[in-house]
């Protein structure tokens, strides 16, 4: 299968995107006319660049306003496209996009167009180039892929065939499934582009808000299944007007649309098992398990304050490595690793953030069939040397350099902890934390989609919509992510700026990727009692919540007071019941929630967020408070 994306996808100049375009493993280009008369190169100077690439030119295009012309208008446009075919025919393209019309003086009529495709038809082929034309989902008279196929249907003419674009079809709500009445060797070229739901202007929605297949809200998959069910076997392109975009890094854009073409054709593959299709067989999404541990990068006092806090949380040291100054902690089911090794993966994160969260391991089925998968889509591969005795546990990078270790039970995986860890005797009766609810990671706004598409391409995830979160100084943008077990779960939060406590963890960690990590309970009021007599430090919490509780809610007086006084934040959905509790930071400025989900309770206590946000704020500034 040809992989395709349009310049206009990406940043830069038209030297820049082709670099990234490249580095990210596609095998072709839509180049825009735009990007192309920019550059500084004669048209033979750019076929060649593109090449020299390993690229190859699949189509050129926008052609705008042909068909239904006119008169003197009308002559005017076959003299356009004859130099445009001049210039495809030194550029080396065969292909051009014709889109339908929004000028004021086409006339319209399908068999006025489909004559004009007719003579422009003969025209092509006498230079061997083929026209596709696609209806703009704003087109004045064709703005249907069904009306475009009707024209070229009656244009009748071997070097005239029909584009057709998810975004136009989609977008205007049109079944995908008439795809599937059009000849395969009629589509002569397939475009993509997701969108999220919002409802605003056809034209502007496309211009600015189109993002790759799986970030939005579009049936992609749909319109690709009916495309290949069709015979289609041509390119399969990106299109992807998006303002984040056309400002991000072309590199990490790139490779986004990579991996989400390569997810986006392995769906397709199988839900239509019954088209052939030239795809490598990967192995599916990874059903995620559990979070088999969560290990900190630290070093001296900082290191003390953690293994203090997490005594406090009820976490007993359980085993040290062999051969590291690496710790295991743990209570029910939950490890969390304290590393300390000055020098490698560890070391490096802990001086580049300060103490953080450089590693998680996740259980899967199979580690090695992850690591492939991961492999294929484009993911970052890490490898350190490892020490005597050490078992080697496939990783890959994510979000913000971090690490992604995948452990199964396996003959080589599942040994690894007697293996690498000398045990140590220890009280293991802990204040009943089950288990990692969720981990909550922090990124730029701008990162959001890029890390949602990671996870969900590799993982069998579902994510819910994007919300906001109000700090009392800007807004930061939420979503959860949640494997289809339930259980494993992330929540990603998109910072735009540096005032909001998300953003200002971003800078004050120079991007440390996890911000805090929420442990589960069966019983949140018997943790909460063994918390405090640990001495845990929780969030205060203001009495006008609980008043707000009391009117929202009807929860008996004694439990309202209980809470009140165990600063227990709480929330309803329509399954069941939710109550969390908020540590104060811990070292690297993260901090721990401590959370009981009954009867199937399936959100993250969303509506108290910015209460808590408020709480955390206002404890930063008094431990700032000068104290005479
Ligand atoms: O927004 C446009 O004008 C435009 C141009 C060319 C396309 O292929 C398209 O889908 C949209
Ligand atoms: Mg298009």
């Amino acid at each position: 299968m040809k992989t395709s994306i349009a310049t206009v996808s990406v940043s830069g100049n038209l030297r820049e995107k082709l670099e990234a375009i490249a580095a990210a493993g596609f095998s072709a280009i839509e180049i825009f006319e735009q990007d192309f008369i920019a550059d500084e190169g004669t048209p033979r100077d750019v076929g060649r660049i593109v090449r020299d690439h390993g690229l190859e030119i699949a189509l050129f295009q926008p052609f705008r306003d042909f068909e239904g012309l006119p008169g003197a208008l009308r002559t005017k446009a076959f003299d356009r496209a004859e130099r445009k075919f001049d210039l495809m025919q030194e550029l080396g393209t065969d292909l051009v996009l014709f889109c339908s019309s929004v000028h004021p003086q086409a006339l319209g009529g399908i068999d006025r167009a489909a004559e004009d495709f007719a003579e422009l038809g003969e025209r092509a082929a006498k230079r061997g180039i083929r026209v596709g034309y696609e209806a703009l989902a704003w087109g004045t008279h064709v703005n249907d892929h069904r009306d475009a196929w009707e024209i070229v249907r009656r244009a009748d003419h071997p070097n005239i065939g029909l584009i057709v674009d998810s975004f136009h079809t989609l977008g205007r709500k049109i079944d995908p499934n008439t795809i599937r009445r059009i000849p395969g060797d009629k589509i002569f070229f397939v475009q993509l582009a997701d969108a999220p739901m919002i409802e605003m202007d056809l034209l502007y929605w496309s211009r600015h808000f189109r993002n790759m297949p799986g970030e939005g809200d579009l049936a992609v998959t749909d319109f690709m299944r009916a495309v290949v069910a069709t015979g289609y076997n041509g390119p399969v392109s990106l299109e992807i007007f998006n303002d984040q975009f056309r400002q991000g890094n072309p590199r990490t854009v790139a490779r986004d649309g990579y991996r989400s073409l390569i997810n986006l054709m392995d769906d397709v593959r199988r839900n239509e098992p019954e088209v052939a299709m030239p795809l490598p067989n990967l192995p599916p999404k990874v059903e995620v398990t559990g979070t088999s541990f969560i290990e900190f990068a630290s070093r001296g006092d900082d290191a003390e304050k953690l293994r203090k806090q997490l005594e406090v949380l009820g976490f007993a040291k359980t085993g040290q490595h062999v051969d590291k100054k690496v710790a295991l902690w743990q209570q029910g089911d939950i490890r969390v690793i304290i590393n300390e090794q000055p020098h490698d993966f560890a070391g490096s994160a802990y001086n580049m953030h300060g103490t953080c969260v450089c590693d998680f391991g996740l259980d899967v089925g199979s580690a090695a069939d992850t690591v492939t998968r991961a492999k294929a889509l484009g993911a970052t591969m890490f490898s350190q040397p490892l020490s005597e005795g050490q078992i080697d546990i496939p990783v890959i990078r994510g979000l913000g350099g971090s690490l992604l270790h995948f452990l199964d039970q396996s003959e080589k995986l599942a040994p690894v902890w007697e293996t690498e860890f000398a045990p140590v005797e220890a009280d293991t009766s802990g204040v009943g934390l089950k288990r990692v609810d969720h981990v909550a990671q922090t990124m730029t706004y701008d990162d959001m989609l890029s890390w949602s598409l990671f996870y969900t391409s590799l993982f069998d995830m579902k994510q819910s919509p994007m919300f906001d979160v109000t700090d009392p100084d800007g807004l930061v943008r939420s979503r959860a992510m949640e494997a289809k077990s339930g259980k494993f779960r992330i929540t990603l939060n998109g910072a735009e700026t540096h005032r909001t406590l998300a953003g200002a963890f971003l800078a004050d960690s120079f991007g440390a990727p996890v911000q805090h990590i929420a442990m589960a309970t069966d019983d949140i009021f018997a943790t909460a009692r063994k918390l405090a007599d640990r001495g845990f430090a929780s969030l205060p919490i203001s009495g006008n919540y609980y008043d707000d509780l009391a009117a929202r809610f009807d929860l008996p007086a004694e439990q309202l007071a209980q809470m009140q006084e165990l600063n227990i934040l709480y929330d309803r959905d329509d399954q069941g019941e939710f109550f969390q509790i908020y540590s104060q930071s811990i070292p690297g400025g993260l901090f721990v929630e401590v959370l009981e989900r009954r009867a199937g309770y399936a959100g993250y206590g969303a509506p108290n967020a910015p209460m808590r946000i408020a709480a955390q704020k206002r404890l930063a500034r008094a431990k700032d408070m000068p104290r005479n």
